[in-house]
């Protein structure tokens, strides 16, 4: 649900919205800002690393069968030395990138500025077209925000570029993704699997074909999730709270 325009209509004293979140999809950014009202979130850095942490547990746990341990499965897929293609290099993509290298993974990322230091630093290659990036992994990791440029960034066309043996996995937001057209690549064998931490709609019905597919893991958006950042977040709200209510500067801004 997303917090609009008609909702700030009805609240003409509201000075400030904070959000314990780094992404902000769920309010209206421009209407707020229309109305005069500051918009304040957990900025990026703050939960990237358990979000990297918790995209390589997805990764490995996809690869390697990792839950289905105690049932019959083919040979899993080596991780180490094969390709990761990381789209989105911000706070998220950037700790991804960190995680891989211990790995020994080749690193490309798709992104809408080119990096060059960071890509100097960590050993990355740019691919400035998503195709060459989706035709060359093993694993694509999503670590983009869901803006107007990012829904359905990825459809049957985009899935169709991607290896059959490669794996999808998504730690953003769930509507970046077409998950009709992702059902049908993993149930035709365009894809190998794909993991999951965010869907489209957020909870899936509970009769979704994705949600009894064996070459799929879904989790309920807790790559976040941890003790210390929770913590971090929400005492960036908080700050944020105090500073709006005051009229002030918010320390951790969006508008
Ligand atoms: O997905 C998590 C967040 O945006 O905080």
């Amino acid at each position: 649900m997303t917090l609009g325009k008609e909702t700030m209509d009805l609240l003409p004293n509201l000075k400030v919205i904070s959000t314990s979140n780094t992404g902000v999809n769920h309010i209206d950014v421009e209407a707020a800002t229309a109305h005069g009202i500051r918009v304040g979130h957990a900025p990026g850095h703050f939960l990237s690393d358990s979000v990297a942490d918790f995209t390589f547990g997805l990764l490995l746990a996809s690869a390697r069968s990792i839950g289905y341990g105690n049932k019959l499965v083919p040979p899993g897929q080596q991780v180490t030395c094969s390709t990761l293609g990381i789209v989105g290099l911000g706070n998220i993509g950037r700790a991804v990138a960190e995680r891989a290298i211990g790995f020994k993974m080749n690193i490309l990322y798709h992104s809408r500025t080119r990096k060059e230091e960071m890509e100097k630093y960590l050993g990355l290659t740019f691919c400035s077209e998503l195709k060459e990036l989706l035709e060359e992994s093993d694993f694509v990791v999503l670590c983009v925000p869901l803006t107007s440029e990012t829904k359905n960034l990825i459809t049957s066309k985009e899935l169709g570029f991607m290896k059959s043996t490669a794996t999808l996995i998504n730690v953003g937001r769930g509507g970046t993704v077409n998950h009709d057209d992702l059902t049908s690549a993993l149930q035709d064998g365009i894809i190998k699997a794909a993991a999951l931490d965010v869907t489209e709609p957020p909870v899936l019905p509970t009769d979704h074909p994705l949600l009894n597919m064996s070459n799929v893991i879904i989790t309920p958006h807790i790559a976040a999730n941890t003790v210390n950042d929770f913590e971090r977040a929400y005492f960036a709200a908080l700050d944020n709270l105090k500073a709006g209510i005051k009229g002030e500067e918010l320390p951790y801004s969006v508008n």
